[in-house]
């Protein structure tokens, strides 16, 4: 469903007081599949390209090499309105909640948005349609009417997966969805998105630097190391099997030494 083909992308930045050029290989011949309704997870620590990749799926940047198909359909950026067409199957899901949402629209004019702009449905079916998409996501009808201002960070990602979800589509790239919550909201969130995947066989695209999260929720997992994809797993919950040494260093950093004390911290997320 999305094909990521040996997409490369250069950064030039300038360094220092002098302003020297320097080329930042953000992206090096990275090579993806993800099929749908399963998540790939990509995890990676900061600067590995993560994100960089996620702005090329959704089309926001072009690859200076290589190609990204999605649907059997090219997505280049110049494309516009091939792009909108796509967006209505393709979702994002951010960090920083609080960024990704209008402070003077109530949430139900947020969840309305996608809806007003790919539907044509009444204002009664969209108002049916918000308040429908609130109780999946575990909010109230009631909450429509209220600002984003009154929700916590876990509820205001909610919301924005509301928003996400409401044009069933196919796929939904996941950029950091829990790095900005506390450890009781992340794991609610992502059993929420685990849930949404099964009933609606949607396809994720799961960036994150957090191997236990992406562990949980991933079917497959892909380890990115400085542009490159080093090593992937078919299995994502068979963390023991990473073999680069990178991998190995990044589990070594993030979960418990004593293999026992691991499986506890998958376990915090499942229970
Ligand atoms: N617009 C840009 N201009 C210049 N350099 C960039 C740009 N976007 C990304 N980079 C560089 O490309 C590299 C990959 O960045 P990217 O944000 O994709 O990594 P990441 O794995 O998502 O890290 P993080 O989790 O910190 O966002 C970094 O060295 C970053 O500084």
């Amino acid at each position: 469903m999305l094909s990521i083909q040996n997409v490369s992308k250069t950064y030039e930045v300038r360094q220092g007081w002098r302003g020297h050029k320097h080329i930042v290989k953000a992206l090096q011949n990275v090579s993806l599949q993800v099929e749908p309704g399963c998540c790939l997870g990509i995890v990676g620590e900061s600067g590995a390209g993560k994100s960089t990749l996620g702005r090329m799926v959704l089309g926001l940047e072009r690859p200076d090499r290589g190609e990204i198909w999605f649907q059997g359909q090219n997505l280049n950026p110049s494309n516009r309105g091939r792009l909108w067409a796509m967006r209505r199957d393709l979702q994002v899901v951010f960090q920083d909640s609080v960024s990704a949402v209008n402070p003077r629209l109530t949430i139900r004019e947020i969840v309305a948005e996608p809806i007003q702009n790919y539907l044509k449905l009444s204002v009664s079916e969209t108002t049916k349609k918000v308040e429908h998409l609130l109780e999946i996501v575990g909010l109230r009808a009631t909450d429509a009417d209220r600002y984003p201002h009154q929700f916590s960070g876990g509820q205001l990602q909610r919301i924005t997966i509301a928003r996400a979800i409401a044009l069933n589509p196919k796929l939904i790239v996941l950029d950091e969805p829990v790095a900005s919550l506390d450890m009781t909201i992340q794991a609610q969130i992502l059993h929420l998105l685990a849930d949404l995947k099964q009933q609606f066989e949607i396809a994720y695209l799961l960036i994150s630097h957090d191997l236990a999260a992406v562990s949980f929720l991933a079917d497959r997992l892909a380890v990115m190391y400085q542009g490159e994809i080093v090593e992937i797993l078919d299995d994502a919950k068979q963390l023991s099997q990473l073999q680069h040494p990178y991998s190995q260093q990044l589990m070594a950093a993030q979960l418990p030494i004593h293999p026992r004390d691991r499986s506890l911290s998958s376990n915090e997320i499942r229970s």
